[in-house]
């Protein structure tokens, strides 16, 4: 089927079920169906790999992923769809579909997703991968990848599709104006990819942006650096909140009742951060020295 044809074919789907695209839940279906088969390429599964999908849509990349992986839990927060997608997918032993929102708030993924995962780890073998594949609703895009960075275990590899500038702020060093927290949280815990950029017309219904294929690939070496991960990502995202701010002044207001403007001093000026400066100059590697000397600066401050 080519991509008007499977248009035309969702379309019909949904109508038959009495159903359209629903826009505040991101509904942009893939209709290319050769970029479905590079999502799943780009993630080279293998039978003991343990794949979340955020987004079951209509099921179609949940079932190439069946097709390839060990384990497949996917999570669809439409009840139509969810109920589509079960008629679809039904009979695939692999596939454990989940109905509700995948995040709990901002801050956390909903609980059931990650014991689901920890359940297939210890049916897999410890060894087996966890991975995160999915045409992502763009709403939810950050929250989910931010989070899952957080989580035990944490995927090896997230090949997911966003919105293009997302991508670009993954993928963006310093200096750039894409370069943000999301870029440091990222890059310090994993290499970035842009597969391939996608445009609008690849999606019904078309979305009004460009797209990307990002690949994220964890790397736990990088990971084993940080002392307090949790803390290393609040001091990232209060460095960027301010961004045309001086690094001194955010630094002050966002350490305020924890460490005093001659402790912030005594950091900055020791890590040789002159009175100009600005977080958007710092890379990913001074931006950590950086959080790392402000909570060990913070524990001296406390005893
Ligand atoms: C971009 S579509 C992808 C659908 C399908 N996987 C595909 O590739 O065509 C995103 C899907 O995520 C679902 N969704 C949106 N917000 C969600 C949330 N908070 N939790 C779980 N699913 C969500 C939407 O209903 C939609 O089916």
């Amino acid at each position: 089927m080519d991509s008007r044809q499977t248009a035309t074919f969702l379309s019909k789907r949904l109508a038959a079920a009495g159903l359209r695209p629903v826009s505040r839940f991101g509904q942009n279906f893939l209709i290319d169906l050769n970029l479905v088969d590079l999502i799943a390429k780009s993630a080279d599964l293998q039978k003991t790999d343990i794949v979340l999908e955020i987004g079951t849509g209509v099921g179609s990349l949940t079932s190439r992923l069946s097709d390839q992986a060990g384990a497949v839990l996917s999570v669809e927060i439409d009840n139509n769809l969810h109920q589509l997608a079960s008629e679809e997918l039904e009979g695939r032993a692999n596939v454990k579909l989940i109905h509700g929102d995948a995040l709990r708030n901002k801050n956390a993924l909903r609980p059931e997703i990650m014991d689901h995962v920890r359940d297939a780890h210890a049916r897999l073998g410890e060894d087996s991968r966890f991975l995160l594949v999915a045409n992502l609703p763009y709403n939810i895009a950050t929250p989910i990848v931010s989070n899952l960075l957080h989580e035990i275990p944490t995927p090896d590899v997230m090949v997911v599709t966003i919105q293009k500038e997302l991508g670009d702020r993954m993928a963006a060093g310093p200096g750039s104006k894409d370069y943000g927290a999301l870029s440091v949280w990222v890059q310090s815990l994993c290499d970035v990819e842009v597969v391939r950029v996608l445009p609008p017309t690849v999606f019904w219904p078309r979305p009004k942006v460009h797209s990307a294929i990002i690949k994220l690939e964890h790397k736990p070496q990088r990971r084993a650096k940080f002392a307090d991960l949790a803390h290393f990502h609040a001091t990232t995202r209060a460095l960027f909140f301010h961004r045309r701010k001086f690094l001194r002044s955010v630094v002050i207001s966002a350490f305020k009742g924890r460490l005093n403007k001659e402790q912030v001093d005594v950091v900055l000026e020791r890590l040789g951060h002159q009175a100009d400066a600005r977080a958007e100059q710092l890379d990913v590697q001074q931006i950590q020295e950086l959080a790392e000397s402000l909570r060990l600066a913070e524990i001296d401050a406390a005893e």
